[in-house]
């Protein structure tokens, strides 16, 4: 069986104000949630030390939005990662669209972070996914292939997460049929040397949509943008049927 993960990216959203108020609505709806399902939550780093401590002895993880490849250096803006374990950090998303997109990641960069989170003990989440421009070109499993075969090179697949973010339905509304990102996670997984790997689908996950998401055999988790915003939101999210 493999690990479901189910994971709020908070992106640039909340101070350690709004994060503390986030957990104490959220942390008493974690009572009757299946221990299978590792909760996480990746707020900016500006609350990662705050909510360590608050979360110390829950069973929420906390994750990084992000980490450098050096162990320190002059590298002027960037976090590394004995920096985040030192805090209790477990998980960091590497490689999101936005990163992508806006702060010039690339497949080289994406690898040699997921090498130095895994090299210090860090779970990376790793995203991948097309463009709408991409996917109505019919170039959805060629790009997804392209970036699993350059972001992975040496990487340990046993300490690793994926997630499926089809860029079009981030933050829009416009989810993907969950049918579909089945097949499309389906197609990951076969290109992956383990078959363990928690591969999660992204993009418009919300109260509504999240049973069905759930109910498809190759979807082990979600990647949370907005709905995990919201205590009551982000925790029927993780209390799924
Ligand atoms: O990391 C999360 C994704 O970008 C999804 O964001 P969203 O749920 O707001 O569409």
């Amino acid at each position: 069986m493999r690990k479901i993960v189910i994971a709020g990216n908070w992106k640039m959203f909340k101070t350690q104000a709004e994060s503390e108020e986030f957990l104490r609505g959220f942390l008493p709806e974690l009572e009757e949630t299946p221990s299978i399902r590792e909760v996480v939550l990746c707020p900016p780093f500006t609350n990662l030390n705050v909510m360590s401590k608050y979360l110390h002895g829950s069973r929420v993880s906390l994750g990084a939005q992000n980490v450098h490849w050096a162990e320190n250096g002059a590298y002027t803006g960037e976090i590394a990662a004995p920096m985040l374990l030192e805090i209790g950090v477990r998980y960091v998303i590497i490689g999101h669209s936005e990163r992508r997109q806006y702060f010039g990641e690339t497949d080289e960069t994406v690898n040699l972070r997921l090498k130095a989170a895994q090299k210090y003990g860090l779970t990376p989440i790793l995203c991948v996914g097309e463009t709408k421009q991409q996917r109505d070109a019919g170039e959805t499993e060629k790009l997804i292939s392209y970036q699993l075969k350059h972001d992975l090179v040496d990487i340990d697949q046993t300490k690793l997460v994926i997630a499926y973010e089809p860029i079009w339905a981030i933050g829009t509304g416009d989810t993907c049929e969950s049918a579909e990102a089945n097949r499309v996670i389906g197609l990951i997984r076969s290109q992956l040397t383990n078959n363990k790997v928690p591969i999660q689908y992204g993009g418009s996950v919300k109260p509504n949509n999240i049973d069905e998401i759930m109910a498809q055999s190759e979807i082990d988790g979600v990647l949370v943008g907005g709905a995990s915003l919201e205590p009551d939101s982000f925790a029927r999210i993780v209390n799924y049927q």
